[in-house]
């Protein structure tokens, strides 16, 4: 019986080309003005010195750093670090109502459901914890926050490592076999098969003709009984 279901973002809840023609060009935008004005504030001297740390240049100065960071998103690197300031800079889009978290239209009522029926819901992306919580705080439907019990980002690994779901399933205390990870991509769902986890694969656009995980193109079309062992 699925007791807790996880859900990854782009391109399960929400379109791939929001995070990519919306979120990732305004952040790119922002990001050498953002980090020249905030580099002394706490939250953004620890990422840049994450980041010091993720590329092994200790010395490295704002402007070396702020050269990197492009190069990552240029190769849309799920650096940890990148991850956190994308999120920070993110933050006043959101505020100032520059643009909202896009949502499926089949999302929102299928995860009021569940809440509904006692299912906890969780959120893993590579965006940073604090990117997930301003994407269902300024949906598109407004705050959802309330439905989610819990978020995790790379902090508890990569996704495509199997550490990574066994590390939520502690966190979450559950068992593996009562959770259920939603995603786009196969190989983040081998990783929680792996760990024993329940997969479903969210096909929002092209097929994955070489994908052995369920599929389903919609989240009203996700039937719970069948992963009731
Ligand atoms: C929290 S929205 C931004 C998502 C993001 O930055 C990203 O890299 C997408 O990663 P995901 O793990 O959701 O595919
Ligand atoms: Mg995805």
């Amino acid at each position: 019986m699925i007791r807790a279901i996880v859900t990854d973002i782009e391109g399960t809840t929400s379109d791939i080309r929001f995070v990519h023609n919306v979120l990732f060009p305004w952040a790119r935008q922002h990001l050498a003005a953002y980090l020249r004005i905030h580099t002394a504030e706490p939250a953004v001297a620890a990422a840049l010195n994450d980041l010091r740390q993720e590329i092994d240049q200790p010395q490295a100065d704002t402007e070396q750093l702020i050269t990197v960071l492009y190069r990552f998103m240029d190769e849309d690197r799920k650096s940890t670090a990148l991850k956190a300031l994308q999120g920070m800079i993110w933050r006043s889009g959101y505020l100032n109502g520059d643009f909202t978290g896009h949502l499926y239209p089949d999302v929102l009522p299928a995860l009021k459901n569940w809440h509904e029926r006692g299912i906890s819901l969780y959120v893993y992306s590579s965006g940073s914890v604090a990117a997930q919580k301003l994407l269902f705080g300024y949906s598109d439907h407004g705050d959802i926050t309330a439905l989610f019990s819990g978020y995790f980002d790379t902090h508890v690994g990569a996704k495509r490592e199997v550490s990574a779901y066994q590390n939520i399933a502690r966190q979450i205390n559950l068992p593996a076999s009562e959770l259920l990870f939603l995603s786009d991509i196969r190989q983040e769902l081998d990783a929680a098969q792996q760990a024993g986890w329940h997969t479903l694969q969210l096909i929002r656009g092209e097929a994955d003709n070489e994908s052995l995980h369920r599929q389903v193109n919609r989240f009203d079309q996700i039937k719970l009984e069948l992963f009731s062992l």
